[in-house]
């Protein structure tokens, strides 16, 4: 890509914009686009902000660095620096999981989705790759704070990107946009984070109302749709609460003409965005927030519309992890309240001080945020064992956070995570870290706090939040930690190394 040429027209700030996303995109930090230049982190700091006039000498010494050649399919992994100490504020950004149900919804739509602040994320990467090999027009604003999306009358499904596609669990959210519109199509199987078994029954049980009918065969799913009647009332009660199972069975319901009961639904964060962002396409939704929804679709969907998915509670969680580990002041800006609350309520309990602003609107004018600033505290474990619930109970994905937490707590926690059959198991990397973690059972961990946290070279579990895990406690921990591999953080973080970089740790990524 020619930079110079490019940015000769544009002002400092996409200037700005166009170099820290180069720069992101091959992986380096500040401090090494930097040290290639023979410059400070500031300076660059000074340029992604749009804060200096720029010198033509300049631009094309930082196009120069970014146009190297990138090593093929080189892993990315992290060398971390303890102990550190955050201050300052950071913002929570948008989620993953409300990102992932909205690109699927997109195809719902024949008019023009605009989605605003969607996170740069490797999910999101794998998702748009599938959309546009099925010929989906995406489209980003420059500075990446829009995202475009405009289906073609007739997907080609024959030309989906299988690779991207069994890189992620969401590719089972488009069972329920397509069964409108194909009567036989074929995908691939869902592939994501290994946690265990996580079973696709739900998601087929719930779709059989609209006429599908799934054979499973050799790594596809065989969908066969056999239309019923246009305005008969659905109602569909689901066996297990989950959330994408409520999203697709959602997503099935927007283009029903009559009436579909979803009893026994999800009412977590990313469900809420996906009903607000399916209520501006004019599908009527009761319910939002409670477990039965009644939504009354539309036969075609046209609409030109623009949402913005709220914050991520388990990017906010991280972030208060992040603090509590590490025994910092700390403010988390943009906190979606509501799905923190029992997370915040056993934190108090454990003797955790913090403060919350007052509340304010997200983005999609619904959301309730608030800024929570972290105050070093000296926690004990919490007296019962601590288990997630489907929403309003302590969220399943913040429930590794505990273990690193329960680490830093005098005396013992029991972490019981019921639902997921493997993810437990990558807690006890907590160890080679200096953590005391026993495995009970494949469910139940029990972990002895206070660590003395030192530094150790780690391989990524192939699991995101205990990935996280792992990072938050080499932040605390003595001397230099290795992180290798890392694709499984960024599936789900933004440029997680430099935003904690700002508020004091030194994460440095880089390639073999
Ligand atoms: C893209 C996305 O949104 N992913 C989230 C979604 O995945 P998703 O909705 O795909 O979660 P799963 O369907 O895999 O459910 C998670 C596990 O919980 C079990 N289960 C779930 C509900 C229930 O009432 N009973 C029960 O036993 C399932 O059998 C499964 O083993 O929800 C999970 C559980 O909140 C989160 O970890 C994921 O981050
Ligand atoms: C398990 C998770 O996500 P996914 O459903 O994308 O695997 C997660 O976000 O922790």
């Amino acid at each position: 890509m020619a930079y110079a040429a490019r940015v000769a027209e544009l002002s400092p700030t996409r200037v700005g914009y166009l170099i820290r996303d180069a720069r992101r995109q091959r992986g380096l930090t500040q401090q090494e686009l930097a040290d290639e230049l023979g410059t400070s982190p500031e300076t660059i700091n000074d340029v992604e902000e749009g804060n200096r006039q720029l010198s033509i000498e300049l631009v094309n010494r930082i196009a120069e660095a970014l146009e190297q050649p990138e090593p093929a399919g080189a892993a990315l992994h992290l060398r971390i620096r303890g102990e550190t100490k955050l201050s300052g504020a950071i913002d929570v950004r948008s989620s993953k999981n409300a990102a992932v149900a909205l690109l699927c919804a997109s195809l719902l739509n024949r008019g023009r989705t605009v989605l605003r602040g969607i996170a740069q994320i490797e999910e999101v990467n794998r998702i748009l790759e599938v959309l546009t090999s099925i010929g989906v027009r995406a489209t980003w604003s420059p500075d990446k704070s829009e995202l475009e999306l405009v289906r073609p009358g007739r997907l080609r499904l024959d030309h989906m990107d299988e690779d991207a596609a069994r890189r992620t669990r969401s590719i089972i959210m488009f069972l329920g946009p397509l069964l409108h519109d194909e009567l036989l199509f074929e995908l691939p199987y869902a592939g994501g984070c290994n946690l265990g078994t996580r079973t696709v029954t739900p998601h087929l049980h719930a779709l059989r109302q609209f006429g599908l009918d799934i054979k499973a065969t050799e790594g596809s799913y065989h969908a066969h749709v056999d239309p019923l009647e246009p305005f008969a009332p659905r109602s569909i009660t689901l066996t297990e609460r989950g959330d994408t199972v409520t999203e697709n069975a959602l997503m099935a319901a927007a283009r029903h003409p009559g009436e579909t009961v979803i009893r026994n639904a999800s009412s977590n964060y990313m469900v809420q965005d996906l009903c607000f962002f399916l209520q501006e396409l004019g599908v009527s939704i009761d319910g939002i927030g409670s477990t039965t929804l009644r939504v009354r679709g539309l036969a075609v969907i046209d609409a030109d519309v623009s949402f913005a998915p709220s914050e991520d509670p388990i990017e906010a969680m991280s972030l208060l992890t992040a603090a509590i580990v590490t025994g910092s002041e700390l403010t988390v800006q943009r906190c979606p309240i509501e799905f923190l609350e029992i997370e915040l309520a056993i934190l108090a309990e454990m003797g955790l001080r913090y403060d919350l602003s007052p509340e304010y609107p997200a983005q999609n004018g619904r959301t309730r945020l608030v800024d929570i600033t972290v105050y070093p505290s000296k926690l004990h474990a919490n007296s019962d064992k601590i288990h997630p619930m489907p929403f309003p109970g302590l969220n399943i994905d913040n429930l590794p956070f505990f273990a690193v937490i329960a680490a830093v707590a005098d005396g013992q926690t029991m972490i019981h995570d019921w639902v997921y059959e493997n993810r437990a198991i990558h807690l006890v990397e907590l160890t080679k870290l200096g953590a005391q973690v026993q495995l009970l059972d494949p469910h139940r961990i029990i972990v002895t706090g206070p660590t003395r946290w030192r530094g150790q070279e780690i391989i990524c579990p192939p699991a995101l939040r205990p990935a996280v895990c792992l990072l938050l406690a080499a932040l605390a921990a003595r001397g230099t930690s290795v992180l290798r591999d890392v694709y499984v953080i960024n599936r789900g973080y933004e440029d997680l190394p430099n935003r904690l970089n700002a508020l004091g740790a030194h994460i440095e990524v880089f390639r073999d």
